[in-house]
């Protein structure tokens, strides 16, 4: 019998296969760590993005969305305490000189031996060396264990931004969206004239120079963060805390994320941020482990008053009905789209047998339809048919991504749209045109990609049969 475990290796294999993620600069030998999505790729992870902020923008009463630029005002960085402390602990082997995140070296110790006694993200840089030598930790490189010290390591991007050199300024790639969001909070305050409680959701790349990046598309150096800060009076924080912690979670279960495959590991205070009152982290279990999807975090006045600070400006809320001025708290959910898309294509994997004895395994990735590439994909069940089934493809393509196949038998072109989600089939046949003895039904077979089971209904019914399925 095929082995039908879900690994890294598989879903790796079927995202380059069938066009969801190629790796970067292929043909020159690849960028380490930098991959392309594909055709499918594009698609899906559009749809989560697209799904996010539905639900964050478009369906929720508090929210509004912001486009910020990813090159800001080195000063930014200043003030949000990345210039000096974005940092990762970084640890040589002197035996093979492999490098490593000292704390990553711990994590995986730990979770190898199976120890929960420690807290990596509680340390502090002494702990981790006196840690790596009590215990012999070994290096995953070569096994031996003989590490210099922990140098710090800064994250971000460093460019330059002017005609020539003498003239330019450094600049930074941002390495998260949110300041972009805290920079604009009088704009958007004075021009919205919201009332606190609002937030304010963004989509767009950062970039940090990972030591360690890796696990397929799960830490990469460029990325994408769908970031939502909210802004609410202090004292109503934690309130506000608990609905976000819980509207994150509904909105991966929606979207078919399993409960069992998610765990929301809220901090212990001593490895909370000096500036925050609680945090959660939502980790999601992947072939290679638990690792972290969603940051969800009570971060206090500390960002905006830090730009107050730093830019003399004015960042205080003056509220109506209290007549006083103070600076709002914020609670920030933090997604990463390639990390929560990764994520979708794990949960949607799988292999099932549909005949032991004949030893036969289908592949179906099983995404929620709202994430899916193709809404559906139309099959002219034998080539004459043709010009019938691209009207229908034709027609359903100005509301959805719809895939039109006639090669191969109907059984094998199925197959190939299990393979990439498609939720429904939509096959055209004889009945459907008719011929000189019969007249034309106008309707189609409608496959399900999950139950395989089969609908007839009219063509015109089409679209809002589609509709209805892939609703989120
Ligand atoms: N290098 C990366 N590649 C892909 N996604 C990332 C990367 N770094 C962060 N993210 C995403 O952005 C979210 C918020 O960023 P945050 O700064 O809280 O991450 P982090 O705690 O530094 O993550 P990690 O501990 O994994 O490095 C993360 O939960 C993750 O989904």
């Amino acid at each position: 019998m095929k082995n039908t475990e879900k690994t890294m290796e598989k879903i790796v294999a079927l995202c380059k296969g069938r066009g969801f993620v190629y790796p970067g600069s292929e043909i020159y030998g690849g960028l380490a760590n930098s991959w392309d999505y594909g055709p499918l790729g594009v698609e899906l992870k559009n749809n989560v993005k697209r799904a996010w902020w539905k639900k964050f923008v478009q369906e929720n009463p508090y929210n509004v969305g912001l486009d910020a630029a990813i090159l800001m005002n080195p000063q930014v960085w200043v003030a949000s305490g990345h210039v000096s402390t974005f940092n990762d602990p970084l640890i040589d082997c002197k035996a093979c000189k492999m490098r490593h995140r000292a704390d990553k070296l711990i994590e995986d110790y730990l979770q190898e031996t199976g120890r929960t006694d420690v807290n990596v993200e509680a340390m502090t840089q002494e702990e981790m060396v006196a840690f790596i030598r009590d215990n012999n930790v070994p290096c995953p490189g070569c096994g031996k264990s003989d590490f210099t010290d922990i140098r710090k390591f800064n994250l971000m991007f460093k460019t330059h931004q002017g005609v020539t050199e003498d003239s330019s300024t450094e600049v930074y790639l941002r390495p998260e969206t949110a300041q972009g969001i805290f920079v604009n909070f009088q704009n958007i305050q004075r021009t919205t004239r919201k009332k606190l409680p609002f937030g304010v959701c963004q989509v767009g790349k950062s970039f940090r120079n990972e030591i360690t990046p890796g696990n397929f598309i799960f830490r990469i150096r460029e990325f994408e963060q769908m970031e939502l800060e909210f802004f609410c009076q202090p004292g109503t924080d934690l309130e506000w805390f608990a609905y976000w912690r819980q509207y994150c979670h509904d909105w991966l279960t929606n979207l078919n994320i399993k409960d069992e495959n998610l765990r929301l590991r809220d901090h212990e205070p001593e490895e909370l941020a000096f500036y925050s009152k609680a945090t959660t982290d939502f980790e999601f279990m992947f072939p290679f482990g638990w690792g972290e999807l969603w940051g969800v975090a009570d971060r206090t006045d500390y960002d905006l008053k830090q730009h107050q600070e730093h830019s003399g400006k004015d960042m205080t809320y003056f509220d109506q009905e209290k007549n006083e001025h103070y600076v709002p708290y914020v609670i920030e959910p933090s997604l990463g789209a390639d990390r929560v898309t990764l994520a979708f294509l794990v949960e949607a994997y799988d292999e099932e047998v549909v005949d032991a004895e004949k030893n036969d395994v289908r592949t179906v990735m099983r995404f929620h339809p709202a994430l899916a590439p193709f809404k559906c994909a139309v099959l002219p069940l034998s080539k004459k048919l043709g010009p019938a089934a691209q009207e229908v493809y034709a027609e359903l393509s100005k509301y959805f991504m719809v895939d039109y196949d006639e090669a191969g038998s109907i059984g094998k072109r199925y197959r190939r749209q299990d393979e990439i989600g498609t939720p429904l089939c939509v096959t055209v046949d004889f009945q459907t045109v008719g011929d000189e003895n019969t007249p034309a039904d106008h309707c189609v077979t409608v496959r399900d990609r999950d139950t395989m089971e089969q609908v007839r209904l009219p063509i015109d019914q089409l679209k809002a049969y589609i509709e209805e399925k892939i609703a989120f």
